[in-house]
């Protein structure tokens, strides 16, 4: 069920085909659906959201009852162990931890002739973040997206995510949210919530930036909207490479394959090896770890689909391959990780060595688990403080200072046919004696 491939060509062709999986043609009537969703709801407001609710997730709702309440939120403390609230707790603190390490600072530099240059960073007035809710519950990616907003001081933070069943909200979600300070939530899933965020409606309030994980519609979605708002990056479909030598452990191995591959039948998962006993006994044991899989349909449609095994003849082969993949998430189980980083060029998040399984950063490691995928990471970065800040360029220059440049701009100005430029200089400085370079 699992193939293994081992000619180079044949395997850079399925990589791509696989890279490509949440764009190539078997996605374009998704994207039309997509479209009508974003127009009705821009159109209608509400009205649309309710409708669409109504067809996609199958729960019939009124305007009122869209935000969650108060009751709903006190009483979801109620129903989680003291356990997962202390998980809950760990899970933000180490993510606040590392967060907190890079938060974007503005800053000045001053030179010759009191010429002040700079960067001043500032948050966006109001971040929506999009929690899935399809085929699984999300706590962590509450507090991948709001732990951030918060530590960037994000004033007004929104969360949209599917309702749920029978009008109940997982409380772990709504726990979690609350741990992370979000300040209101929309039970409101897919293209419909993308939409809300982006264009606001009666009830939901139009924000300037969309962040979160989420399924191809609600990636199709954040690509079109992109531009009325900002997005943080495509965060769809999630996706395991795994790089490793005959020393890696197959249960291990098959293992981590299926933590991907369980999250959505347009999951994927890959391992390349130099090691064909490796390959062989990994198919095996995915095999083997899927016959009684509590979620077994969809996974075992991810990993048909969408899951690889490649014989390479190196790791250096490897290397190259993963490069080209660029995939979201990266293990390297070989003996010696670092020795192997400096050839990797592409990945979301990279795991180094046999003990680290990718789920420890889906969890609570501290880096942020909402990552590029289908080979955004050749561009894009994982969601950090900084995506919820944006900076505006200081200068300030001293009439001294201009007249030294003044001639250069003129100069520069001609060449472009733009005039008035050339004046606004010229007349601030001209009677001051002659410009120079
Ligand atoms: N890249 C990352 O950082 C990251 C992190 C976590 C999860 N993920 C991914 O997020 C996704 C979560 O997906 P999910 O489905 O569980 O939840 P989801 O909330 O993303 O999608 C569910 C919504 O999709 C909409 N939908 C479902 N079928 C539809 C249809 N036929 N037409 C129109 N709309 C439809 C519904 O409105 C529903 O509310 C997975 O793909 C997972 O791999 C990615
Ligand atoms: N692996 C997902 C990102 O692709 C994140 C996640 C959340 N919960 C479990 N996993
Ligand atoms: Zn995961």
């Amino acid at each position: 069920m699992l193939r293994i491939i081992t000619q180079w060509v044949e395997a850079q062709a399925e990589l791509r085909r696989i890279c490509d999986r949440t764009h190539d043609e078997l996605v374009v009537h998704k994207e039309a659906t997509v479209r009508e969703v974003l127009q009705a709801v821009k159109r209608k407001g509400d009205k649309a959201v309710l409708h669409y609710t109504a067809e996609f997730d199958r729960m019939t709702l009124n305007a009122e009852e869209l935000r969650v309440s108060g009751a709903e939120l006190d009483a979801a403390y109620q129903q989680v162990s003291k356990e997962l609230l202390n998980a809950i707790r760990t899970a933000c603190k180490q993510v606040e931890a590392f967060h907190r390490q890079r938060v974007p600072k503005s800053w000045v530099q001053f030179g010759d002739d009191e010429v002040v240059l700079g960067k001043r960073y500032t948050a966006v007035d109001r971040a929506g973040i999009y929690i899935p809710g399809g085929q699984a519950s999300y706590p962590s990616s509450v507090i991948m997206n709001a732990v951030p907003a918060k530590v960037a001081k994000v004033p007004r933070l929104v969360m949209c995510t599917p309702p749920g069943q029978e009008k109940k909200m997982n409380p772990a979600v709504l726990v979690a949210a609350q741990e992370a300070g979000v300040d209101e939530i929309y039970r409101v899933g897919g293209a419909q919530a993308i939409a809300a965020l982006a264009y606001g409606t009666e009830t939901i309030p139009k924000v300037d930036l969309i962040t979160g994980p989420g399924n191809i519609y609600v990636t199709l979605a954040k690509k079109l909207v992109y531009g009325t708002v900002g997005i943080d990056s495509l965060a769809g479909p999630s996706e395991v490479l795994i790089i490793a030598d005959g020393k890696a452990n197959p249960v291990h191995v098959a293992a981590d394959m299926l933590a991907q591959a369980e999250h959505d039948s347009m999951a994927s998962a890959i391992l390349l090896t130099a090691d064909s006993v490796l390959a062989r006994k990994v198919v095996a044991e995915v095999e083997r770890q899927l016959a009684n899989h509590p979620r077994r349909t969809l996974t075992e449609k991810a990993i048909v689909n969408y899951g690889l095994v490649v014989v390479v003849d190196s790791l250096k082969t490897a290397a190259e391959l993963s490069n080209e993949f660029a995939p979201e998430h990266l293990e390297l189980q070989v003996a010696d990780p670092w020795a192997l980083l400096p050839q990797i060029r592409h990945a979301g998040a990279i795991f180094l060595g046999y003990s680290t399984p990718e789920a420890v950063g889906d969890y609570l490691a501290g880096p942020n688990h909402t990552l590029p995928t289908s080979g955004a990471p050749r561009y894009a970065s994982p969601l950090c403080v900084e995506t919820f800040m944006k900076h505006s360029s200081l200068i300030e220059y001293s009439p001294t200072a201009l007249k030294k440049v003044a001639k250069a701009i003129n100069v520069l100005a001609e060449a472009e046919g733009l005039p008035s430029h050339a004046d606004s200089v010229r007349l601030r400085t001209e009677n001051q004696g002659d410009a120079e370079f």
